[in-house]
């Protein structure tokens, strides 16, 4: 993997060994969404095949799409969280069917776990179910276990993530397929809440977390992304939906400092989109 900016400037500080001591530390990654994590390379790919299969039918796309794979074509560079999220309805095309979004999730597997000197010793990879023309929520999540239970169970798992924007029946669609699956038999291990910070009013999504809790399975939330994320929101994550891991947490004060050590709450720092 590549480094830029504050990361790169960081990992610049160190010396020889010190960097060699963390890349042999063996490592679990807690924190990978799928559709933010295909490697660029395959990305570009899947771009360019996107590009000459939809020019070959003649299928209409948005504009806003059709630039957007354009864009990922000649690779990104970002400066500010909020560009970030607008690159997904591009990704997003191009993962639209089964075939592709096993695609992706082999690609993510693979650059995590299977290198010589692998990122990871343990990969918990999350995804957001879709619905498209060609696949249902459940099609979606069939297609990525799929890839995921290729690995031993002590490799590789899925956290099923519900975004802020989504309706309430949506919500309880993913967290229902999420308890579902896991008593099937299948390796889910968690839900996440999760999506652009500015969005959502997240009351409505309390008790799908809690029957998601309450079925044995683990809760991430995404929380205080932003300084723009109010106290009320981070006390009410903190409190009502009872996580026991959080994403980012960048921007938390005191009060909520004080929760999350009383709770013992693990955080899932990122440190490159912390910085972002
Ligand atoms: C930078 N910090 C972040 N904060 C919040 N949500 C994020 C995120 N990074 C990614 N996502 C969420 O993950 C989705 C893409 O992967 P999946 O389609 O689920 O596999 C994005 O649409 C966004 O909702």
């Amino acid at each position: 993997m590549s480094l830029s900016r504050y990361a790169a400037g960081a990992l610049e500080i160190l010396t020889e060994s010190e960097v060699q001591f963390l890349r042999d530390l063996p490592k679990a990654e807690l924190h990978a969404h799928l559709n933010g994590s295909i490697p660029l390379d395959v990305l570009q790919e899947m771009a360019r095949d996107y590009l000459s299969a939809n020019a070959a039918s003649g299928s209409t796309v948005s504009e806003a799409v059709k630039m957007g794979v354009q864009n990922l074509t000649q690779g990104v560079q970002l400066n500010e969280i909020h560009e970030f999220f607008g690159l997904f309805p591009a990704i997003y095309a191009l993962t639209s069917s089964p075939e592709r979004v096993a695609k992706a999730a082999r690609a993510v597997l693979h650059s995590f776990l299977d290198d010589p000197i692998p990122q990871c010793a343990y990969l918990e990879m999350r995804t957001t179910p879709r619905a498209t023309e060609s696949m249902d929520r459940r099609g979606y999540l069939l297609a990525v276990l799929e890839e995921v239970e290729k690995y031993p169970a002590d490799k590789a798992a899925l956290i099923v993530s519900t975004d802020r924007r989504m309706d309430e029946t949506i919500v309880e669609e993913c967290i229902n397929l999420a308890i579902t699956l896991k008593e099937e038999g299948r390796r889910v291990v968690g839900i996440d809440l999760c999506g652009d910070p500015r969005a959502g009013e997240l009351q409505r999504f309390v008790k799908h977390f809690q029957n998601a809790k309450a079925s044995g399975l683990g809760v991430t939330v995404h929380i205080a992304e932003t300084v723009d994320n109010p106290t009320s929101e981070t006390d009410n994550l903190l409190r009502a939906f009872a996580p026991s891991r959080l994403g980012h947490a960048t921007f938390l004060d005191e009060e909520a400092m004080k929760i999350v050590f009383e709770k013992d709450i693990a955080v899932e720092l990122c440190l490159t989109s912390n910085l972002l």
